[in-house]
């Protein structure tokens, strides 16, 4: 499609199903949920989406404003969703927003869902079956964008330097903790494995990189960036995993009830990608007319105040992403045509053969005569 949405197919994603117990309460609910909810990726295009949205016809989509935050907090990592919650959560959605009785469409984006280990699970026993939609950038564009967000909690220097060494301790992260690292999705197992992960990251971060206590393996439970697998601001080559995000997501939700954007598409087709998005959410109104107005201008840049990134950065990430944007391409059916690794420098010419020296020249013959 023009504006890049799709659905992943149902062969290999249903494998990975197993569903929630909802909060069944809820059901009695005289509360307004959204149509959808745009879980991510951070930095994806979420915020232009809102903008976007929300300049066309108010009766068309209404979603709200900033962040709400609700199904990623560390409360919910072991505790399940009650009644009580989504009143709470449904009250928090409508403070946001100020929409029409007429709306189609009412949503919320939050894209640290996508990431947290226990949402997908908390977005199923909230909501049932909900419409989620997940914009999927180029990883390896996306975390330089998002190591620019917020503070430098990580102290690594907010320059091109500073996120070359952030990407090598990432890396040697993910290939030196590879059985605890990757969340599951279920509570019960994610408390005993980052358990495993926090003692695994820590140990290698202090050994090869001499931080003792680095933030990517354990943090805060009480700041909202914070998870049991470390804090968000310093595992930005994580989130862009994919894979495994979406497997943690597919274990919740049906692969027909989560579309999803190539947010390249989104950026170049905006107006295309919300009316695919509209029909697929609000398939009821199908015969709606759509008028979606672009703003000219993109919302929330963070790279083009900063200098570029390091080829060798660039070259590092993106040969390591490729074997898990592969595994990412076959589960959800197509290529996603991000950029591959650039080629490798020409090796460095061999240092020049100093010339032979010449023999020397042999001595002339002594004159007879001399002593
Ligand atoms: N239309 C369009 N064209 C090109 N690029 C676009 C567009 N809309 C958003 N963007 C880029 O998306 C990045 C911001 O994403 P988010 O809004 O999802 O960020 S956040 O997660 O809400 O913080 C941010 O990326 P960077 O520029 O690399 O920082 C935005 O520039």
């Amino acid at each position: 499609s023009p504006g890049g949405t799709f659905l992943a197919p149902s062969n290999q994603t249903s494998q990975l199903y197993v569903g929630c117990s909802r909060t069944t309460i809820a059901h009695h609910l005289h509360v307004r949920l959204p149509d959808f909810v745009v879980i991510g990726v951070q930095k994806g295009g979420t915020t232009s989406v809102i903008q976007d949205l929300n300049a066309a016809q108010p009766q068309v989509a209404c979603m709200a404003w900033g962040e709400l935050h609700f199904f990623d907090r560390n409360e919910f990592s072991n505790i399940s969703i009650t009644a009580h919650d989504v009143e709470a959560y449904a009250q928090r959605l409508s403070s946001k927003t100020r929409c029409q009785q007429s709306t189609v469409a009412l949503a919320e984006k939050t894209p640290a869902y996508y990431y947290s280990p226990h949402a997908p699970l908390r977005l199923c026993e909230a909501l049932g079956s909900p419409r989620l939609v997940i914009f999927l950038r180029d990883p390896t564009s996306r975390a330089y964008s998002s190591f620019y967000e917020g503070g430098d909690v990580t102290h690594l220097g907010r320059n091109a330097n500073g996120f070359h060494r952030l990407v090598e301790i990432e890396v040697a992260i993910i290939r030196g903790c590879p059985d605890s690292a990757q969340p599951s999705g279920d509570p019960a197992i994610d408390h005993e494995r980052s358990a495993h992960f926090r003692e695994c990251c820590s140990a290698l971060v202090g050994s090869s990189f001499g931080q003792g206590s680095w933030l990517g393996c354990s943090c805060d439970l009480s700041d909202f960036h914070c998870s049991i697998y470390g804090d968000k601001r310093a595992a930005q080559v994580r989130m862009g995993l994919y894979i495994w995000h979406l497997r943690r997501i597919y274990r919740y939700h049906r692969a027909s009830n989560v579309l999803l954007v190539r947010a390249e598409d989104f950026f170049v087709h905006g107006a295309d990608t919300l009316k695919e998005m509209l029909a697929w959410a609000t398939p009821n109104r199908a015969n709606t007319i759509y008028h979606v107005q672009i703003p000219t201008e993109h919302a929330g840049s963070k790279t083009t105040l900063h200098e570029h990134m390091l080829p060798v950065t660039e070259r590092l990430l993106r040969e390591f992403y490729a074997p898990f944007n592969a595994d990412l391409e076959e589960l959800v059916g197509r290529k996603m045509h991000w950029p591959v690794p650039p080629p490798a420098p020409p090796p460095a010419p061999p240092p020049p053969v100093p010339p032979a020296t010449p023999p020397l020249a042999p001595l002339p013959p002594v004159p007879k005569g001399h002593s």
